[in-house]
């Protein structure tokens, strides 16, 4: 898938469905309109065209995903639940015919709903006509739909327990159980219908009515011996029927009045009559009823899916349409649901042919190109037959239900012989004795038995079985047969029968198909037989001849399979023009004046589309090594591309060119946007460092101003407060020395020599402030109190001898060093006079160091170190 997905060029990888798919899935990212992709997949019955629908459904899941993990859950959800689509609508849907084991029994259409950034946001899926006949009469040979073989075959004991479905119960509606396929796998289908959303209570709910539709099928009627009285239940028949209205939750009376009594309602009063059913009456309103409870849960189903996997409107704006529908059938015995089964194929080879065949061919013409026509197979004669007016098979149809007579195959037969034997693709094999007419499709003739077709047309649902069905205490039952009144009485009014229906939706379909862009898928079955590795020749020729491929590759190769219109054109590749446009015409020559010219055509193409789409061609081939004088040049040129009217037809080859030099170019654009951009961020990268770098040298300039200024205010009142204090100090200094002087002589008239210690005086308010004369002494405890507060230390030493004073003066010297005190000695007496110490030590403390450091520090008792009272000096 992502070699596809990844490819540049998508015609160099072998041939596959996932080229149509990436096409397609490119042609939405180009956005050139129309926007909106449909991939039709065609072909016989068995051919695999919902195997091919299913990896197509896959690719998409794989493709188009979200690189961001919030978007990439829903995509991943999405994508489950469309896939989990595949196995509920196949179980319910698909049935094993003659040609294929698991065939569509149904027509699908897929949407797949893409968001701006082509990702898959979600996803709807559009029925047509279910082939419900098949629940209550299966062909023989073939098996009735998957899902009954499913409970029957795997149903757990509990299962079976609650839905009456004994082990190797044999019921008439059930043929061929012993074939067991791969598709019978019941678990699979529980889980799918978990993950869309049904629950186990009500997939409980849908099973028990599958049962009881199974033990339905089982009852039988006995014709009376008086015609006039109501037929009876078959002996082994009582059982089912009860069993039957048990599980579907319904009267037993009731039901089995139901099947067997009509009611009639006539007059204008309309009166109510009861008349007793014949036996095969009977018969068919048993099967009336089975159809539409299962149609009603399909479609139910089918709305349950598509309410878990539909995205809001507002997500998406572009889709790529899978259209599966049954494939072309030719059965031994065709009836109605083969007509519209091949109408189905036939209104899709018209399409192809319409959209491929004719109007290309048609086109080339309008255009003015060269053109010799390629004959192809219409079917169109075919459709008329079918379809047409005023008269054809369906209008004759609708005819005989509205007469609402007896049903006569042999009188249809004569009124279409009739009405229609002028057409050529109707016939009738003269040896065969039953009804039937034969029509020439265009895949091969098929035979169509008249026998019930009406009836079959009809598709009558006594509105009496349709009220039985509203009184079911089933909850699911109930739900889906709430409406069903209002859809009967508008459909009564209407009057509308199976193939109108079927008609109607058909062409709303085609009318989806119109609007989008189509990829084509043929599948071809490789033999009737579905073996693997047998390629039968002759049946896979027969097969391309009908689907018109031959006449698809005639025109292919010979025409123009892309077509652009002029203003699409210049859209997408008017970049191309502008750039080389300028590079070209100054290399060949041109003259200014026709150079602006030209330029214009480009610039203003809406004018002159046509020059300017050329300029941009000659750009691309020329760009290419091509000269465009040569004159064989430009006939290879025209087996490329040709302008017509209003498009330019080409080749993928000239497409190819064109892109390549588009991504050239956009690739050297977004260079030079990312060149400027880094240029620009780089650029604003210095304008901010630059500024930063300004802003933090202004506001660290200003912060340290700020601080300075703070310092210098600082520093000024400190020394201010200095000199304030070493005045009013050196004020007290004088003050005390004077002091002292007087005060000694004083106290040497008093105390004489008797007293040998040193006395200070103005320790006296300190609690046991004495000095000792001794060395040791001298840094006692208050002595450090003292220093401070009294710088000028004024001792008087009453001892005589120079012994004392000595050691006094070595214990000062050691302790403060002399340079600090000012010591003087008496002039009239031995000893010191006064010891001053300088204001320096005290100033030195306060600055240098912070008090708290050293606040638990005692002194130092030991002789030998002095360091102690400095330091507590200094704290201090
Ligand atoms: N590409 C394939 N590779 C392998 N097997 C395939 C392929 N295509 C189809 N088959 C086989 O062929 C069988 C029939 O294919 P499928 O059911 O897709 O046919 P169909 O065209 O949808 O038929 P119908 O119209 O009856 O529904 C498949 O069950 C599968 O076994």
């Amino acid at each position: 898938m992502m070699e596809y997905h990844k490819a540049p060029q998508l015609q160099y990888l072998r041939p596959h469905i996932f080229t149509s798919a990436e096409q397609a899935y490119r042609n939405v990212q180009s956005q050139m309109e129309p926007i909106n992709q449909s991939l039709i997949v065609s072909g016989e019955s068995g051919a695999g065209k919902t195997w091919t629908s299913r990896c197509l459904m896959k690719f998409y899941a794989t493709v188009a995903v979200s690189s961001s993990l919030k978007a990439h859950d829903t995509v991943e959800r999405i994508e489950r639940r469309v896939l989990d689509s595949n196995p509920v609508m196949e179980a319910f849907g698909n049935a094993c015919t003659l040609w294929n084991n698991n065939s569509s029994r149904f027509g699908k259409y897929i949407q797949l709903q893409l968001n701006r950034s082509q990702q898959l946001v979600g996803a709807s899926i559009q029925t047509y006509l279910l082939e419900k006949t098949r629940v209550a009469n299966q062909p023989v040979n073939e098996r009735n739909f998957h899902i009954f073989y499913q409970i029957t075959k795997g149903a757990t004991e509990d299962e079976r327990l609650k839905w009456n479905l004994p082990c190797n119960s044999l019921f008439t509606w059930l043929p061929n159980t012993e074939r067991t396929l791969e598709e019978d796998c019941f678990e699979v289908t529980k889980q799918a219908m978990l993950h869309l959303g049904i629950s186990s209570e009500t997939q409980n709910q849908i099973f028990k009515i599958l049962s009881g539709l199974l033990h339905l099928g089982n009852v039988e009627f006995v014709s009376p011996d008086d015609e006039c009285m109501q037929c009876e239940l078959s002996e082994h028949s009582k059982d089912f029927l009860q069993i039957a209205a048990g599980l579907l939750k319904i009267s037993e009376d009731h039901l089995l009045n139901q099947l067997r009594i009509r009611v009639i309602r006539a007059g204008r009063q309309q009166q109510v009559f009861k008349k007793p059913c014949l036996k095969s009456e009977c018969s068919i309103r048993r099967d009336c009823l089975a159809k539409v409870i299962y149609a009603k849960i399909f479609d139910w189903l089918v709305s349950v899916i598509n309410r878990s996997i539909c995205a809001d409107p507002s997500m998406w704006n572009s889709f790529i349409g899978l259209l599966d529908v049954y494939g072309f059938e030719s059965f031994p015995v065709n009836n109605l649901e083969q007509l519209c089964i091949n109408y189905a194929n036939e209104k899709l080879q018209q399409h192809f042919v319409a959209h491929y065949l004719k109007a290309q061919q048609e086109e080339y013409e309008a255009e003015g190109l060269k053109w010799s026509f390629v004959s192809y197979q219409d079917n169109q004669k075919c459709l008329d037959l079918i379809e047409g007016n005023p008269v054809s098979i369906f209008s004759l149809l609708n005819e005989e239900c509205r007469l609402n007579r007896l049903s006569d195959a042999k009188q249809f037969m004569a009124r279409v012989e009739k009405a229609l034997a002028v057409n050529e693709c109707l016939s009738w094999d003269k040896f065969t004795k039953t009804p039937h007419f034969i029509v020439s499709h265009y895949a091969s003739s098929v035979c169509y038995q008249t026998e019930g077709m009406t009836e079959k047309n009809k598709d009558p649902i006594p509105p009496e079985l349709l009220h039985l069905m509203e009184q079911s205490k089933d909850s699911l039952l109930q739900n889906l047969f709430a409406a069903e009144e209002k859809i009967d009485e508008t459909r009564q009014r209407k009057s509308l029968t199976v193939v109108s229906r079927f008609k109607s939706s058909l062409e709303n379909l085609m009318n989806v198909l119109h609007s989008t862009t189509p990829q084509y898928i043929r599948c071809i079955k490789p033999n009737a037989e579905c073996q693997p590795a047998n390629f039968k020749k002759d049946e896979v020729i027969t097969q391309l001849e009908a689907c018109g491929i031959v006449e698809t590759i005639s025109i292919s190769a010979a025409g123009f399979p892309i077509r652009i219109p002029y203003l699409s054109f210049l859209e997408r590749y008017g970049v191309i023009g502008k750039k080389h446009l300028s590079l070209r015409l100054t290399a060949i020559g041109c003259s200014p004046t026709k150079k602006r010219r030209v330029e214009d055509h480009v610039e203003n193409a809406e004018d002159m589309p046509c020059e300017a789409v050329q300029v941009i061609l000659m750009t691309v081939l020329s760009s290419k090594g091509l000269n465009l004088t040569s004159c064989d040049q430009a006939d290879s040129h025209r087996l490329l591309v040709h302008c017509g009217k209003t498009k330019v037809f080409m080749t993928h080859l000239m497409l190819e060119l064109l892109e390549n030099a588009r991504t050239r170019l956009l690739s050297q654009k977004a260079f030079c946007i990312q060149c400027s951009w880094r240029r620009y961020q780089k650029r604003q990268h210095e304008r901010h460092n630059r500024a930063a770098t300004q802003i933090q040298a202004a506001v660290r300039s200003w912060l340290r101003r700020r601080r300075k200024l703070k310092q210098d205010q600082a520093a000024r009142a400190i020394q201010r407060a200095w000199r304030r204090w070493r005045a009013v100090m050196d004020a007290l200094a004088a003050a005390e020395l004077d002091d002292t002087m007087v005060e000694e002589s004083h106290c040497e008239s008093l105390h004489g020599s008797s007293a040998g210690g040193v006395t200070e005086n103005f320790m006296e308010p300190l609690e046991g402030a004495t000095l000792s004369s001794k060395a040791a002494d001298f840094w006692s405890w208050p002595f450090r109190l003292i220093l401070p507060s009294a710088p000028t230390l004024s001792v008087t030493i009453k001892a005589s001898g120079l012994q004392r004073l000595g050691s006094v003066l070595t214990a000062l010297q050691l302790n403060f060093g002399i340079s600090n005190y000012k010591v003087e000695t008496n002039q009239f007496d031995e000893g010191v006079a006064s010891i001053r110490a300088r204001p320096q030590v005290a100033i030195k403390f306060h600055l240098g160091q912070s008090p708290l450091l050293h606040a638990h520090t005692s002194p130092e008792r030991s002789d030998s170190s002095l360091v102690g009272l400095n330091q507590i000096l200094l704290d201090k």
